[in-house]
């Protein structure tokens, strides 16, 4: 048990005890992977083994909901060109398929475990990550296989890229075919770079379609480098989430606000499409910062997510990418903060589920959900945007197991 939580952040706005789902003077048990237990510290019942947090801020761990972990090389030259006043392209991708296609499985492997390891030590729990630097089928295979055990969740991304001296049809119809069936076994989701330079609306269309039949949950990235079909077609095909939104006009701000309403379907536990924010990545491209604040404003759930890869976010920090939503977007702390554990959850569908092992829910603390926490070096997390680039991960859980820190003094 964790006792003596100066600010207990529970995301549970179903709690009777509190408006917010903030807590204080809280304590939280957990059982094997399982919290069992929330509530006030002095009314905490017995526990076998007890962690002071003398004040200290417990959060839900991180759930990052988009990244590009499986990778080998290095892209330092074309940051560097970017900072001298380059613009991004998508073409950049194609450097780091060469050196991940020359990686050894092993090698593959252990680049990722590290990056997931990095992502622990400050504070995420749960990661979703992508395919995309294989793009053909064997090698697209080979980064789901590495995927599949490294990580929460996998995302298909064969659709990153039409590989140079490939004819693009000829190529989204190998993705929308042979490459998704055999990469089926390790992914739950499909997503498709639907920009210029990437893949047209009518080809996205066509992977979308191919990965929704064969079973796969649907993410998009959409309007990032300018306006575009991306979001509309995320909430067309009823994509958990589109991820960027850089480039939004009122139209797509409505059509993802629509998609959250609840005429959108008949059904009462409808999920519309969440919009994903990527600041780390909006500031490595000098992309202009996505509009969070217009969107939560207009009633769309949002996430916040790293998006670690090496083209445009070498980073795993979420603690940065909510530092940057506070200052430079917009959010308050705790609408960040929400964005980066809830909302990263709802984009992968993992905000709720069943009381019982691998079934659980992620991003917020409550009975039966997973023992994902972080524990802050800090009495708040108002302090993560208080004391920027400050290290204020303390000691992280991760389905009940200490991954990372030091709780005790
Ligand atoms: N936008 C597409 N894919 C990655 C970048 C990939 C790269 O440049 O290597 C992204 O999410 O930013
Ligand atoms: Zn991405």
């Amino acid at each position: 048990m964790i006792t003596n939580i100066g600010e207990l952040v529970t995301q549970d706005l179903q709690r009777e005890d509190t408006d917010t789902g903030v807590l204080r003077d809280a304590a939280v048990l957990f059982e094997g992977e399982r919290i069992s237990w929330i509530g006030s510290a002095k009314a905490a019942p017995a526990a076998d083994q007890l962690i002071d947090a003398a004040g200290r801020a417990v959060l839900p761990g991180w759930v990052d909901s988009h990244n590009h972990l499986i990778f080998a090389g290095d892209r330092t030259a074309e940051f560097e060109a970017r900072m001298s006043g380059q613009g991004y392209a998508a073409g950049g991708i194609a450097v780091t398929v060469d050196a991940t296609r020359g990686a050894s499985d092993q090698e593959l492997e252990e680049l990722a475990s590290a990056r997931v390891l990095e992502a622990r030590s400050q504070g995420s729990t749960y990661l979703e990550t992508k395919t995309g630097y294989g793009l053909d089928l064997a090698h697209e295979v080979r980064s789901a296989q590495i995927a599949s055990r490294v990580a929460d969740q996998v995302t298909f991304l064969g659709a990153h890229l039409v590989p140079a001296g490939i004819d693009p049809d000829d190529y989204t119809a190998l993705v929308s075919g042979p490459m998704l069936q055999a990469v089926l076994p390790w992914v739950q989701w499909a997503d498709v770079f639907c920009e210029r330079g990437a893949f047209t609306e009518e080809q996205s269309r066509q992977v979308l379609q191919a990965c929704q039949q064969a079973g796969l949950g649907l993410r998009v990235h959409g309007n990032q480098l300018g306006p575009g079909a991306g979001v509309k077609l995320a909430v067309e095909f009823a994509a958990a989430s589109v991820d960027h939104v850089n480039y939004l006009d009122d139209s797509d701000i409505d059509a993802l606000a629509a998609s959250w309403s609840p005429d959108s379907s008949v059904r009462a536990d409808h999920l519309g499409t969440v919009a994903t924010c990527l600041p780390a990545c909006d500031l490595s491209t000098r992309q202009p910062l996505a509009p969070a604040r217009r969107l939560l404003d207009a009633g769309v759930q949002i996430a916040l997510a790293s998006n670690c890869n090496p083209g445009t976010s070498f980073t795993t920090s979420m603690p940065y990418c909510v530092t940057t939503a506070v200052l430079q977007m917009g959010l308050s702390v705790h609408e960040a903060v929400r964005a980066a554990t809830w909302g990263g959850a709802l984009a992968l569908r993992k905000h709720r589920g069943e009381d019982r092992d691998g079934a659980r829910a992620v991003g917020s603390l409550a009975v039966s959900h997973r023992a994902d926490l972080q524990l802050l070096e800090a009495p708040s997390a108002t302090h993560l945007a208080y004391r920027p680039g400050m290290p204020l991960t303390r000691a992280v859980w991760r389905a009940g197991q200490l991954v990372a820190g030091q709780p005790r003094s």
